[in-house]
């Protein structure tokens, strides 16, 4: 493999990497990312990397990689009324003894040109801490929901929950693979039961390496609670939704205190997660359900009665980089009609910065050209971060230029401002996030 020339800090050089280096890969991770679970029990669980895109570190005189980084190959990474080609970047790490040398400055150089080779018009990923990326042009562009909610916590009736039933099972990737991945891409595709109005962000486990890892059970990675489990709620026995969960044991003086952790939870309709969740709030011996990731505006926020109950938090969720700013505007589709000028500053990438006009119709294709701004003046300056937070319809073009981040060009004699009117047309009926963290 040739990788593209991006120069590294003298006495270091870039390394591709095989199946074959997954201790030096888990050996370098767990000194990033440190780690109580012995070594060989990491080594025994499958890797979820595509190994192609994993590029690691060597340094003159030192034993095993000191920097790594890898992305997932995401096809299908829905994006407001469609889907672009993503790379998810992941396992960024270096070894202690090497940081803030640049070493992840080279990684993201080498990562945006790789994207730029590919046709990747996005990166995405997870943050292990915010102040990290958005020197590299990544926008925090959604949220999630996280929540703690008392068993038996009171929610509202919906119309047809009743008809449902509920089955109880372990959670294996023979039995329920197919099932989990046909309703999580469901979900994702019409979450309001509308074609084309998708969850943007709402990335699937598209390669076999990443379902390998999801399904993965080993006692190791349990952290002292029991073997997942899953509920799968039916109509007619018809899947309409699942959750998958572990739940620990405890017994105290005053009772027992278990406790639920759920992974995803899943449902096609109100009515099914109605069902699910009453179902997964009133397990015997448990006290508590706390689902991992929810999107902030899933359905349990409607439901629960209290919601203040159940002490909702919204950490941040995937953040966007445009690696093409043309590629990627054309590549989403709007809530309003829109017809706007865009200057963008890029410092990273320069080939994007430019001004571009944008048009589309709402909910419909949309076209991007380059202008030249002698002759078409920019109605809002931002800079790709900006564009990245604002992309997948989660966060406002509006709040942003509240922050001082967009900045609108006011022209004489408009009644409702530019601003405005593209901060209604690059949101989303629905809030952007992911299920699962990559
Ligand atoms: C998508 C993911 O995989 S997220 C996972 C990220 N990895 C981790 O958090 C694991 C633990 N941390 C690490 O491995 C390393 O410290 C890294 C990867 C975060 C940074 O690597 P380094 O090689 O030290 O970064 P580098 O020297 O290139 O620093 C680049 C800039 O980012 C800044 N920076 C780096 N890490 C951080 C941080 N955690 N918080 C704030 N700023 C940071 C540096 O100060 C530097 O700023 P400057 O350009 O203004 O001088």
């Amino acid at each position: 493999m040739v990788l593209p020339q991006i120069a590294l800090p003298a006495g270091y050089r870039w390394r591709t990497l095989t199946p074959d280096d997954q201790r030096l890969v888990t050996e370098l991770d767990t000194w990033a990312f440190p780690s109580a679970i012995a070594q060989d029990d990491i080594d025994a669980t499958p890797s979820p990397l595509t190994w192609e895109r994993a590029i690691g570190i060597e340094a003159e005189g030192f034993d095993g990689l000191v920097a790594l980084h890898a992305s997932y190959p995401f096809g299908h990474f829905p994006v407001p009324g469609a889907e672009l080609p993503t790379a998810g970047l992941t396992w960024v790490g270096v070894h202690p003894q090497h940081r803030r040398r640049g070493l992840l400055t080279a990684m993201m150089s080498l990562h945006l040109a790789r994207c730029a080779e590919r046709g990747e018009a996005l990166s995405a990923l997870f943050a292990a801490e915010a102040p990290i990326y958005g020197r590299f042009g990544y926008g925090h562009a959604a949220d999630d929901l996280r929540l703690n909610i008392p068993r038996g916590a009171a929610l509202h009736d919906v119309p047809g929950a009743e008809q449902h039933t509920v089955r109880v099972e372990v959670a294996t990737r023979e039995k329920h693979g197919g099932l989990v991945d046909r309703l999580h891409r469901a979900a994702g595709a019409a979450p309001m039961g509308v074609d084309g109005i998708n969850r943007p962000g709402w990335v699937t486990r598209e390669t076999e390496e990443l379902q390998a890892a999801f399904w993965d059970d080993h006692p190791a990675h349990r952290d002292g609670r029991e073997s997942r489990r899953i509920m799968i709620v039916e109509l007619d026995s018809e899947p309409r939704g699942y959750v998958t969960f572990r739940r620990t044991m405890s017994w105290e003086p005053t009772g027992p205190r278990g406790q639920v952790s759920a992974g995803e939870v899943v449902a096609l309709d109100a009515a099914a997660a109605r069902a699910l969740w009453g179902v997964l709030l009133d397990l015997d011996l448990t006290t508590e359900v706390s689902p991992f990731v929810l999107p902030v505006d899933d359905a349990i926020t409607q439901l629960l009665v209290n919601l203040r109950g159940a002490s909702p938090r919204t950490p941040d969720n995937v953040w966007v980089r445009l690696v093409d700013v043309a590629g990627a505007l054309a590549g989403r589709q709007y809530a309003a009609d829109v017809d706007v000028t865009l200057a963008v500053t890029d410092s990273r990438l320069p080939a994007n910065a430019g001004v571009y006009r944008l048009q589309a119709e709402a909910f419909a294709a949309a076209s991007v050209e380059l202008v030249d701004p002698e002759f078409e003046a920019p109605e809002l300056t931002l800079d790709v971060r900006a564009l990245g937070a604002a992309y997948l319809g989660g966060k406002s073009l509006a709040a942003l230029a509240a922050a001082g981040l967009v900045t609108e060009h006011p022209r004489p004699g408009q009644r409702t401002g530019v601003l405005a009117r593209a901060s209604t047309a690059f949101g989303w009926p629905v809030a952007p996030g992911s299920s699962w963290v990559f």
